[in-house]
């Protein structure tokens, strides 16, 4: 057989010094990915990025490429996914990378996964507030969500978009018509508000953010943002001016994003680490690792609301406890008084949406 392209003359070329010769003289004009020899299944979890050609989605994507938990990684997008795929496989770590694009290509970035991360949807410009997003955002879950109840219902899904407050409610009645609700497994991400609150209360002592934590509860928009700072880990104290100005820079750090940014998006790579940092602990906890306590915004009966921030301890089955919010001081009290019926109100505006929407 003679060689029909450059590829195959080279593969020609290479044999004839090969003593036995290991490489087969082939047809094929160049030596695709398929071909090679297949990896053994490494252990690890197969997670699924929808929105990963974003601005959150990109880094995220990196981020989770990284980590040695992951053994399978779906990419999964409206536009680019396999620029974003080719890039991100390139990178000598574990996972196996594969890329999806468009809806046609749903139910086979889902299929089979462990934990569905969702950053896709459009984010805030300047002069918005987060439920601004809601019309546009709240159909984009939907029918992601649709096709998580269909293709993985077991899956652990971080949610991201926003506005969180309501998007988390929106993806539980979908999980709900299609009959595989499991509140346990539906985390809404707000993580970045503790990660803001951990960096800015770490400036205001002048300590490593490493060392603290602060649980940052009720929701994920402006006020709702409630962080506990009575309960800063390690314990400290701070004066009724400092109170002030972290409460309300840990409410407003994503309008600082998007002011700063101005008109070119909202926080995406503060993001996409914390959204990495919180899903590194839904893989932890779903390897049986004890003592994973993350916040997040999640169907429980910490108070009246149907859906609130605090924190929980992510297992197997994960968030298999949701913990109480601990002593107010109050400050604190006063703050989730007056403040959390907005998350009420959230919840409540988009079951209506939900049933306009014909569901
Ligand atoms: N939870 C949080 O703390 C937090 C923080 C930052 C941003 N966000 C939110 O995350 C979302 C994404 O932000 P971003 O900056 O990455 O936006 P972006 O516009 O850069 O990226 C969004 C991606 O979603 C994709 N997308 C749109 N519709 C889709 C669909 N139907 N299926 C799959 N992918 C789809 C887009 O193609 C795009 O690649 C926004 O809603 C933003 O408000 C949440
Ligand atoms: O503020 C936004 O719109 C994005 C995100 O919710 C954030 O907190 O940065």
């Amino acid at each position: 057989m003679q060689p029909t392209s450059e590829a195959s003359q080279r593969i020609a070329r290479i044999s004839a010094h090969l003593h036995p010769p290991t490489l087969q003289m082939v047809e094929s004009s160049t030596l695709r990915t398929m071909n090679c020899r297949a990896k053994g299944g490494a252990p690890g979890f197969k997670v699924a990025i929808l929105g990963a050609a974003g601005g959150i989605g990109q880094s995220l994507s990196l981020l989770m490429k990284m980590n040695p938990l992951v053994s399978v990684l779906h990419l999964y997008d409206v536009v680019n996914a396999h620029g974003v795929t080719a890039d991100i496989s390139h990178m000598d770590t574990g996972a196996v990378v594969r890329g999806f694009l468009g809806q046609p290509q749903l139910e086979n970035a889902l299929t089979g996964m462990d934990l569905v991360i969702i950053p896709a949807g459009v984010p805030r410009k300047p002069g918005m507030t987060r439920d601004d997003l809601f019309k546009i955002n709240a159909g984009i879950v939907r029918t992601l969500c649709e096709g998580v109840a269909k293709c993985c219902p077991r899956a652990i899904v971080n949610l991201i978009s926003n506005p969180v407050n309501s998007t988390v409610p929106i993806a539980a009645e979908v999980f709900k018509k299609a009959g595989t609700y499991d509140p346990k497994r539906l985390l809404g991400v707000t993580t970045l508000d503790v990660v803001r609150a951990n960096t800015f209360v770490a400036e205001v002592l002048g300590i490593d953010p490493r060392e603290v934590d602060v649980p940052v509860v009720g929701g994920h928009a402006g006020v709702t943002i409630l962080p506990l700072l009575s309960q800063v880990k390690p314990p400290c104290s701070f004066t009724s001016e400092e109170i002030v100005y972290l409460s309300d820079r840990i409410q407003n750090g994503g309008t600082e994003v998007v002011e700063a940014k101005a008109g070119a998006g909202s926080a995406t790579l503060s993001m996409a680490y914390a959204a990495a940092k919180f899903a590194d602990a839904c893989l932890r906890g779903l390897r049986g690792d004890a003592g994973i306590v993350e916040c997040s915004f999640v169907d429980c009966q910490v108070t009246e609301l149907p859906f609130f921030a605090t924190k929980v301890r992510l297992g197997r089955g994960g968030a298999e406890e949701v913990f109480p919010l601990g002593p107010l001081n109050e400050y604190e009290r006063f703050e989730a008084v007056n403040h959390f019926f907005i998350v009420y109100f959230a919840t409540y505006r988009n079951c209506y949406t939900c049933i306009i929407l014909g569901n």
